[in-house]
């Protein structure tokens, strides 16, 4: 029996020692050994002997960057890219985040430096995002289809949204009040969903909402992501966030250690109806401080302009999400923010939306056609001079392992299951 239990663990995508997580272990202990200092210990350079051509046939036979063509980037955060790729073997098109090792060991250790503690949720904020795409299973949210990863860099293959991001349907279109409900209420379906899975994103946005090939939206990019503790509120004193979209228990409580809950997610929500009505944000300033300033005074600040008209329902949901936390629409449940009369209309309801035609489906002409994205300009930031070996044993592939995930049964998989059913 004992022997049937080890199976299941070894190809349960969820256990620590699941297959991938096991062959991530042993590549990241040769890659942090194979140092020529360590090298000249007796035990250290033996091992390295055994186990270097062995890391290397698992390596050729594992997920790897190179079985990916690179097609264009489309999008650019503060520790990577995100690029369309196109996967070789089955031809498919997908989104794929890389995310630069060196950035986040070098954080961590800058901040282990200043004394910062430094809590999982800040230097691995690569886990949540991981853990959410993969686990998810939920249409408001992109799905991860693999994670792997080599010594320089972490890669998600994500689904690709070809419609693009709000920010871009933003600038592009005059949005209607019409169109504001459609995208407001699956923007509220999706948090319901993340909050659902216990965690708060803290970073609501635009640029995080993605329009699928269908028309329907997707939350996307979960580095900013927490999970809620028991009583549904979290413990976090680093404030992240956008500051237009920040919330101001979020900024109060900056540096100290606060509390809050989902209700962060609900106050970004309100910001985004303002902006898609009006075409800025609420508390827009020249200066970042006087942004905060605006935040932490919304109750006189909040202001909304003459032109373009705007109805007393949409004005009565802003003031509502933009509402101090206690008393902020959606802190008891999410069916109070579905029954706002914002959201009254005679083409959907909440129940019938992801059925509902959407009010802009991206016209394409191609699987990989990326007319909906900016233009970026690819940084050839990745050249093998600036990435120089460590002195020592850093222990800088351990963050790393487990990262390592199939949204389908790999080979190795299948051969286990079978011995195991
Ligand atoms: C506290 N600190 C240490 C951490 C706090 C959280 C955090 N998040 C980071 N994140 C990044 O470094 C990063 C890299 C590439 C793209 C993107 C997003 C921003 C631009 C687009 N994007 C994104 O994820 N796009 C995306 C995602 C899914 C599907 C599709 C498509 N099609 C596109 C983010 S670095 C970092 C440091």
């Amino acid at each position: 029996m004992e022997q049937d239990e080890l199976l299941h663990q070894l190809v349960d995508p969820k256990s620590p020692i699941n297959i991938e997580s096991l062959l991530d272990t042993i590549t990241a202990l040769v890659n942090d050994c194979k140092i020529p200092v360590l090298m000249r210990m007796k035990s250290v350079d033996n091992f390295i002997s055994r186990y270097e051509r062995v890391v290397e046939s698992v390596a050729a036979l594992r997920m790897k960057a190179t079985d990916f063509r690179q097609l264009k980037v489309i999008g650019r955060g503060a520790f990577g890219e995100v690029h369309l790729v196109r996967h070789t073997r089955t031809n498919t098109v997908y989104a794929m985040k890389m995310l630069n090792k060196d950035d986040m060991v070098c954080v961590a250790n800058f901040l282990e430096i200043c004394c910062m503690t430094i809590k999982r949720a800040d230097s691995a904020f690569f886990w949540e995002e991981r853990d959410i795409m993969a686990h998810a299973n939920s249409e408001w949210i992109v799905r991860l289809q693999y994670a792997f990863q080599d010594p320089r860099h972490l890669y998600m293959v994500m689904e690709y949204m070809p419609g693009g991001d709000l920010v871009n349907l933003m600038t592009s279109y005059e949005v209607s009040e019409k169109w504001t409900r459609f995208y407001t209420a699956e923007l509220v379906e999706a948090l319901a969903a993340l909050h659902g899975m216990g965690y708060i994103h803290r970073d609501v946005k635009p640029d995080n909402m993605l329009i699928s090939r269908s028309g329907h939206i997707k939350l996307a990019d979960f580095g900013t992501c927490v999970k809620m503790n028991a009583n549904g509120v979290v413990r976090c004193s680093t404030a992240v966030g956008t500051p237009d979209y920040i919330s101001p228990e979020v900024l109060r409580n900056q540096g100290q250690d606060s509390e809050f809950g989902k209700e962060v997610d609900w106050w970004s929500v309100g910001v985004f109806i303002y902006e898609m009505l009006v075409g800025e944000t609420p508390f827009y300033a020249e200066a970042l401080v006087s942004t905060y300033t605006n935040i932490m005074n919304h109750q006189t600040s909040l202001r909304f302009p003459d032109e373009p008209l705007i109805s007393n329902q949409a004005k009565d949901i802003i003031k509502k999400f933009l509402s101090a936390a206690p008393e902020r629409l959606g802190k008891n449940n999410v069916d109070e923010i579905r029954n706002h009369k914002f959201f009254k209309n005679d083409e959907w309801t909440f129940e019938t939306l992801r059925d509902a035609t959407p009010p802009i489906i991206p016209t394409l002409r191609s699987d990989d056609d990326t007319t909906h994205f900016e233009e970026i300009e690819t940084r050839d930031r990745d050249n093998a001079s600036d990435f120089q070996l460590p002195k020592t044993f850093n222990g800088n592939q351990l963050p790393f392992i487990g990262f390592t995930y199939s949204n389908e049964y790999s080979p190795v998989k299948k051969l286990l299951h079978g011995a195991s059913s």
